[in-house]
């Protein structure tokens, strides 16, 4: 490191994750993380450490680097990036026990789709973050919201959402909804409930970003789940096909664990690096950051207040996803909730073949390195 050209800036400390999280550091976090990086923030070689947030060079980059000093440090990058390419697996480090959610108040959201949903807003002892879970369905239900709390009215139960059936005008009682039965009264056997565990991407869901497909899984979790049955073309896709007029439901747990975990301020910066040649991957060491720096310990919590976990729940969860990981890391450290199935979440332009979807070179490369580096399941 001593031959550096004369602009890169002096070895800053490896960086935390934006993230007031302490979960970050010891709580169950997927193994991709663990694979390329011991399961936290690793003890990267020297060599990768990157002397400078952006280095004047990454490996694949298309930079004339002959007559650039800059040469060897981009030589040595590249050596240490390239046992990466196959790391060794590792299974998910789960906390000892689950931390505390609580949901503080939840609302019925009529979609753009026709469909309905109910948005479940959650605080921790972890973190200060508002976490959420979009529930499909009238069956599931949040037992921290249900409990009654000192000295409230049936207004005050109304209005943070712990209510049976629907709101209406006039209404007076949380417990009883008069115009009519609450359809979980009247609920026969049901099937395991479809959830998506999904990570926050400002970029994919809300800036039109073709970098990844995060807008279009969160799109089509929330299709598969309010499907009406009766609705159901002979042509809808094998996932929607599986979720019968007797289903519970579904819930997308949503964590604001942007940039898998890293912020959207890091995140940013690693498309910086991509577009320097790095993939996914590679950007994030190159930036001190654990491929992955998920984790999954509260999604397991609020699953298991849904009455998702195997107490209440014993036929388990369909899982919507496509990394090996989040089924073992959802489980949760004394398996408190149980995976009974995956189902794949295909990208819609691999399924039309190119018709619908995302299209872009961007998409490609991350969907490849998923499957290469961090042993996605996408068929
Ligand atoms: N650091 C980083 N994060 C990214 C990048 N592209 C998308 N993300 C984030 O990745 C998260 C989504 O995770 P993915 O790896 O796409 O998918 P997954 O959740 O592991 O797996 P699935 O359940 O199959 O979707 C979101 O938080 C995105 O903001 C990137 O290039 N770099």
């Amino acid at each position: 490191m001593t031959d550096l050209p004369a602009h890169a800036s002096p070895k800053l400390e490896p960086q935390a994750a934006p993230s007031d999280r302490p979960e970050d550091q010891s709580d169950n976090v997927s193994s991709t993380s663990g694979t390329a990086t011991g399961g936290q923030t690793p003890a990267l070689p020297e060599s990768l450490l990157s002397p400078a947030f952006t280095p004047p060079a990454t490996p694949g980059g298309t930079l004339n680097l002959d007559t650039n000093p800059t040469k060897r440090l981009h030589q040595t990058q590249a050596a240490s990036l390239r046992h990466l390419e196959d790391p060794p697996k590792k299974a998910p480090k789960l906390l000892p026990e689950l931390p505390h959610v609580e949901c503080i108040v939840r609302a019925r959201i009529p979609t753009t789709t026709g469909a309905e949903m109910f948005l479940h807003l959650y605080h921790n002892d972890l973190d200060n973050k508002e976490h959420l879970a979009i529930v499909f369905g009238n069956t599931i239900r949040s037992r921290s919201l249900d409990r009654a709390r000192p000295g409230e009215t049936e207004m005050d139960r109304m209005i943070r959402g712990a209510y049976v059936g629907k709101l209406h005008p006039g209404r007076v009682s949380s417990r009883f909804d008069d115009e009519k039965p609450s359809p979980s009264e009247t609920q026969k056997k049901v099937e395991p409930p479809l959830v998506r565990i999904h990570s926050e991407c400002y970029t994919g869901e809300t800036a039109w970003s073709a970098r990844c497909d995060c807008g279009e899984q969160l799109d089509e979790a929330a299709r598969l789940m309010s499907f009406p049955v009766e609705d159901l073309s002979a042509d809808a896709p094998l996932e929607a096909q599986s979720l019968k007029s007797d289903s519970a439901g579904g819930v997308i747990v949503y964590l604001r664990q942007e940039g898998r975990g890293i912020g959207l301020g890091e995140k940013l910066k690693a498309y910086n690096l991509q577009d320097l040649g790095s993939d996914t991957v590679e950007a994030n060491l190159l930036l001190r950051h654990p491929a992955d720096a998920r984790s999954y310990g509260l999604a397991t919590a609020i699953l298991v207040d849904l009455g998702c976990g195997a107490d209440m729940n014993p036929d388990g969860i369909r899982l919507l996803t496509n990394n090996p990981d989040k089924v073992r890391a959802i489980e949760g450290p004394n398996r408190e909730v149980m995976v009974k199935e995956r189902v794949p979440m295909i990208p819609l332009a691999w399924r039309t073949h190119g018709e619908r979807g995302i299209k872009s070179s961007e998409i490609e490369g991350y969907l490849q390195t998923k499957i290469s580096k961090m042993g996605h399941m996408i068929q």
